[in-house]
């Protein structure tokens, strides 16, 4: 615990750093802003968003905004008190985005600001290679520390099986959990220091309100941001940051189901890095793998050491994040065409 002992100093200081840092503040936002700006503009960060108004914490500071343009859960803002609506938004730290649901292909912002993303699945019929393989794309395109949590393991005798699926697929952290003993909290404390930003991501029904609720206490500690159903327990009703005292920052999400992938080819790439690797060495470079000569995937799977179902969910995840990043990449395309144009414009004349 950091403690403040501006009390038994007489506060002849500037107001202590501790209830910002508890709130998530580090020397990346505080970097940003200089001594002018941090007195007339104080930092607060966005726990809420709604269509018309934002929710913000911060020393001292508790109070609803209207709403301000670009900013998502979690998001650092400098208050305007005057003109709420000009706070600037500091530069984040990491950014987990979606493709945005409906024919669109907009890209929707789930979380600003997080240190560890919990992937958590269940050692049951829920265990999917596959989703977790995007969750895991996601997580790390974001620059989050991703962790896998694997609940039910007290109903499953063969969970160690489904830790070694999962070890296998990643270098992260995976762990097993009865999410509803007693182990919760210590098992999760590396992550879940003060200070730190957190969030859940994964199916519904595999515990993450339960790990929310180890984790939180929330029974004393979240008030009015909790409903309860007819069981009692809590459930996620929107998307929401809140404050364990001595604990972490949790973002508790409700609509994290269905993550569709958007720019997230370097989030691909390290999760399939060892595809990557070999694909590199393909006779051609834009081998598509499927029967060009010198084909170095395909004299893997002929090797028996590539699994062509994996090859298939690679070539999936790429395939999915080109279509939706394509307004981009289109663009792009485009600027490389102009300039070529140019250039051949100036080549010409210089003839
Ligand atoms: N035995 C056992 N039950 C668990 C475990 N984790 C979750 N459950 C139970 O599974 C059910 C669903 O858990 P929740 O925590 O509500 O799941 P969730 O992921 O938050 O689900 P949504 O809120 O629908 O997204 C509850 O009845 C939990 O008590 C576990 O590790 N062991
Ligand atoms: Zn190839």
């Amino acid at each position: 615990m950091v403690r403040d002992y501006g009390e038994f100093l007489g506060k002849t200081e500037a107001p202590a750093a501790s209830p910002l840092a508890a709130l998530g503040w580090r020397p990346f936002f505080a970097n940003q802003v200089d001594a002018d700006e941090l007195l007339a503009h104080p930092p607060v960060r966005v726990t809420e968003v709604h269509r018309s108004s934002i929710h913000v914490v911060g020393d001292g500071i508790d109070q609803s905004l209207p709403w301000v343009a670009a900013t998502t859960v979690g998001d650092w803002l400098m208050l305007n008190r005057e003109l709420p609506t000009a706070s600037r938004v500091l530069t984040r730290s990491t950014e987990i985005k979606r493709r945005a649901a409906g024919p669109g292909r907009d890209v929707q912002m789930i979380a600003a600001n997080l240190d560890t993303a919990f992937i958590v699945s269940s050692c049951n019929a829920d265990f999917n290679v596959a989703r977790l393989e995007r969750f895991l794309a996601v997580v790390l395109e974001a620059g989050v520390t991703p962790v896998v949590v694997l609940t039910k393991k007290d109903q499953a005798p063969d969970w160690q099986d489904y830790v070694a699926q999962t070890q296998a697929m990643t270098d992260a952290a995976v762990i097993a959990v009865n999410a509803k003993g007693d182990e919760v909290r210590s098992v999760l404390a590396p992550w879940c220091m003060p200070g730190q930003t957190v969030g859940f991501l994964g199916m519904s029904g595999v515990g993450k309100s339960t790990l929310t609720n180890a984790i939180g206490n929330l029974s004393v500690a979240t008030g009015d941001i909790r409903t309860d159903d007819a069981r009692g327990r809590h459930t996620t009703t929107r998307r929401q940051l809140f404050f364990v005292p001595d604990g972490p920052a949790i973002l508790d999400t409700p609509g994290m189901r269905e993550l569709q992938l958007t720019e997230a080819a370097s989030g691909v790439g390290e999760v399939f890095s060892d595809l990557e690797e070999i694909a590199s060495q393909c006779k051609f470079r834009d081998c598509a793998h499927g029967g060009e000569p010198g084909c170095k995937v395909q004299a893997g799977i002929a090797a028996g050491t590539i699994e062509p179902e994996r090859l298939a969910r690679w070539q999936k995840l790429v395939a999915e994040d080109r279509v939706n990043s394509e307004s981009v990449a289109q663009r792009r395309k485009r600027e490389k065409g102009f300039s070529r144009m140019v250039n051949k414009s100036i080549r010409g004349k210089a003839r």
